[in-house]
């Protein structure tokens, strides 16, 4: 597991940026599932600095590792604010951008999405293997969209399965835990002083840890990374 602690929140989406253009220089492709958030949203405004980040985004196939089931043009949805700060900003083929619908019938969606990840991804023992999944933390120590209320959610035998929110109710889909944990790398971006006691929790297996979901995310071969800012390692 490896630990990068930054000075601020802009710090940590520059130094992933630069490390997302050393990753991405070999022939492709790559496919990566991102997150919603506030710490993913300046990374994607970041990287929209195309003059400063040379990515060849037609070697990229673009997925979510989670969406609320609302429309693009709805401010809760993650395509859609990937959309404002990132993918109008670069070169990147429509046919390479995946999104979650969970619009209209969440559990369709589930379905339909966890089939087109067996699909179009490469797989290992038969579940399809992203090379790079970013993931957020809320302060509840949730990650994707699994939640410490239905965290047997990340044990599913499916890739994708329909979650609720524990505060709004909000239908969401998520990828599982079997796909998470079968990446050949996951990154967590996480930022803010709110996250610190649950950073520190999980990283230090601190008693009780593992009823938060961001706790079980350990690639069974993959890299894990720890991108953070001074507030949210504050406890560490
Ligand atoms: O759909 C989502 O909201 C994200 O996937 C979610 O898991 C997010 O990463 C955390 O809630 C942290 O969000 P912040 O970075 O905004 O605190």
């Amino acid at each position: 597991m490896e630990l990068n602690i930054y000075d601020t929140k802009i710090s940590v989406a520059r130094h992933f940026a630069d490390y997302l253009v050393n990753k991405m220089k070999g022939a492709g492709p790559y496919h990566i599932a991102l997150s919603g958030g506030s710490t993913p949203r300046i990374l994607f405004e970041e990287l929209s600095h195309t003059e400063k980040y040379d990515i060849e985004w037609k070697k990229v196939n673009l997925y979510w590792g989670d969406e609320r089931c609302v429309p693009p043009s709805d401010q809760e949805s993650n395509f859609g604010m990937t959309e404002d700060y990132l993918l109008r900003n670069i070169q990147i083929p429509r046919g390479n951008i995946h999104r979650i619908k969970g619009e209209n019938d969440p559990e369709q969606e589930a379905k339909r999405y966890g089939n087109l990840l067996d699909r179009e991804l490469p797989e290992a023992d038969g579940v399809p293997v992203f090379d790079l999944v970013i993931l957020g933390m809320g302060e509840d120590g949730h990650t994707a969209s699994i939640f410490p209320h239905e965290i047997g959610l990340w044990d599913s035998d499916r890739n994708c399965e329909v979650a609720i929110h524990p505060e709004s109710g909000q239908k969401r889909v998520t990828i599982t835990g079997r796909v998470i944990n079968q990446s050949r790398e996951v990154a967590f971006l996480v930022t803010g002083a709110g996250k610190a006691d649950k950073v520190a929790s999980i990283l230090e297996k601190q008693k009780g840890y593992r009823q938060y979901p961001a706790a079980l995310v350990d690639p069974v071969d993959g890299k894990l990374s720890w991108y953070l800012d001074k507030e949210a390692a504050s406890a560490l």
